[in-house]
């Protein structure tokens, strides 16, 4: 009573007025929403002021730590860098629902100030946000790329893996090869001849050296200061010489793409046969006038189709390659199995592009083992959600960007045994798992409408190049290194790779006779 003599009527009724439509706006927000008005948020470590939890990330690689922090707070949680918020997805059945039960909503990509400008204003099929248009362009890459080229993409892959035994075979014995050096050659070979019709790597620009240039990219493509501290983030990238390395990569990358687009405008003798025509070519003749095609792509449009081959397909394959062959040498016993198998199916005189790898299960098993204890993209590619949802019990706002720990979930002890960290390919003899088919155990290529389209023909590669090693070679660790004392140090953020390159000795198998066979 007292409260009501002390206030005039007139106020207290504005006031309830005010609370009555409060109520009602929150009201129609959580009808539109299907958020409820006091969301049930996903953990979160404690957070510093401005910085976030980035404290959380400094010091080990982020796949890493993010997985240390999701023992404690669950394989759903919330973590901040700067003002920017990250679901934070830590197992294979909250992965599920992102890729595959939800895939629907999380099917975006976060907008990046590095993406926008490598894509050409995100025109590419990998980092562009999800959209009718990115759709078509995702359906050209994988009929004209993956599908069309598949008699292409084999005939190619045969003839590199030819041309390096080859190249290998010329090498003195026991000198120490580098296979980082081998890996590039070969599968930039593969995807640039099938892409571009010709080997970027051995026309290197003047001064641009194609492997750093392809390194660069995914640094650069982690992002930039300015996506989680908006402002003073602009300042730190300009000044830090930040937005200078991404312009540098970026124009280095585009002269590439520049010189293969003039080498087909300048071909004398067009190609006419389908089976011949390389992917830039297709592209070219669905952006000509007169194309049939109901989508007629821009030269920008080209343009960003061969930046996502380039920063998407080679550096990911050569590093799975390379992790492969870490693993072979530190593991003998897998080595003399594996030798066995492929010289078993292959006979003593095929030619090192009959080698049918098909039938080499345990071949098989171990590139799988290797992207399961070394996905080159640990976190995948961030996604971002299209609606609000709700994951594990918990509510996502409309526009949260998603990390998925594929690399934390494929050493998993619930999923994978005591033995998880251990390299053991004989575990997927009685396992029916397959890249993100079914269960998301193993997702080193993501799964649902962002998943690689290069699931099948990536690790195919991978397995003809090791098939090829093994056939034709012996492999030893160099100078008395131990097997168990072989650097296995990662390093890098958005793909992981090797921090030192691998050399191993190789002896020819066959002797003199590799030459011969050969021939
Ligand atoms: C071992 C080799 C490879 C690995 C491990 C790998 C891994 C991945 C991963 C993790 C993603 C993101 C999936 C997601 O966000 O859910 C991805 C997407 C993609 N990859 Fe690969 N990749 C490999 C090879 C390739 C190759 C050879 C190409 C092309 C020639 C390629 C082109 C792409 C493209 C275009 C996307 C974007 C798909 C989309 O957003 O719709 N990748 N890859």
């Amino acid at each position: 009573m007292e409260i009501l003599a002390i206030f005039p009527s007139w106020l207290l009724t504005s006031v309830l007025v005010i609370f009555m439509f409060n109520i009602f706006l929150r009201r129609l927000k959580s009808n539109k929403s299907s958020i409820s008005v006091d969301p049930k948020l996903p953990p979160n470590p404690p957070k510093l002021p401005i910085i976030g939890n980035l404290h959380h990330l400094v010091g080990k690689p982020h796949h890493q730590a993010l997985w240390q922090l999701s023992q404690k707070y669950g394989p759903v949680m919330l973590v901040h860098i700067g003002s920017k918020p990250f679901l934070v997805i830590s197992s294979s059945s909250m992965a599920k629902q992102i890729l595959k039960t939800q895939d629907h909503i999380f099917c975006s990509r976060p907008m990046n100030y590095a993406s926008k400008r490598i894509t050409y204003n995100f025109l590419d099929v990998a980092f562009s946000p999800q959209s009718d248009r990115r759709r078509e362009m995702r359906k050209i890459l994988v009929s004209e790329f993956f599908n069309r080229k598949r008699a292409k993409f084999l005939n190619v892959l045969a003839m590199e893996n030819d041309s390096m035994v080859r190249s290998l075979s010329l090498h003195p014995p026991n000198t120490v090869v580098n296979l980082n050096k081998i890996m590039l050659a070969t599968i930039s070979g593969v995807i640039c001849k099938v892409g571009f019709g010709v080997n970027f790597s051995e026309e290197p620009l003047k001064g641009v050296s194609w492997g750093k240039m392809l390194e660069e990219s995914m640094v650069v493509l982690n992002g930039s200061f300015v996506d989680s501290f908006p402002w003073i983030g602009r300042i730190i990238d300009h000044f830090s010489g930040w937005n200078g390395r991404l312009e540098r990569c970026f124009n280095d990358l585009d002269s590439y793409i520049e010189m293969v687009i003039d080498q087909h405008h300048n071909r004398t003798e067009p190609v006419t046969s389908d089976d011949d025509k390389d992917f830039v070519q297709v592209l070219l003749e669905l952006s000509s006038v007169d194309t049939a095609s109901d989508y007629r792509l821009t030269k920008e449009d080209v343009k960003a189709h061969v930046m996502d081959v380039l920063t998407g397909g080679i550096d990911t394959t050569v590093v799975t390659a390379v992790w492969a062959m870490s693993e072979i040498a530190r593991n003998p016993r897998v080595m003399k199995k594996l030798q066995s198998e492929i010289r078993n199916c292959a006979s003593r005189t095929q030619n090192a592009h009959e080698l049918d790898i098909k039938k080499m299960t345990y071949l098989n098993s171990v590139v799988k083992e290797t992207l399961r204890l070394h996905p080159p993209a640990p976190l995948l590619i961030p996604h971002k959600s299209l609606s609000d949802s709700h994951i594990g019990g918990y509510d996502v706002f409309c526009g949260t960007t998603v990390l998925i720990n594929g690399w934390g979930i494929g050493r998993d002890v619930s999923t994978w045994g005591e033995n998880a960290a251990e390299f053991y390919p004989e575990r997927f003899e009685n396992l029916d798992v397959d890249y993100g088919r079914g269960s998301c155990d193993l997702i080193p290529f993501g799964g649902g409408r962002r998943s690689c389209p290069a699931i099948k023909t990536a690790p195919e590669t991978v397995e003809a190049v090791i098939a090829n090693l093994l056939y034709w070679f012996d492999w030893e660790l160099p100078n008395g290194v131990k097997n168990d004392d072989l650097d296995m140090q990662e390093e890098g953020t958005l793909i992981i790779r090797r921090k030192l390159p691998l050399l191993l000795v190789a002896t020819k198998h066959y002797g003199d006779d590799n030459k011969q066979l050969l021939a």
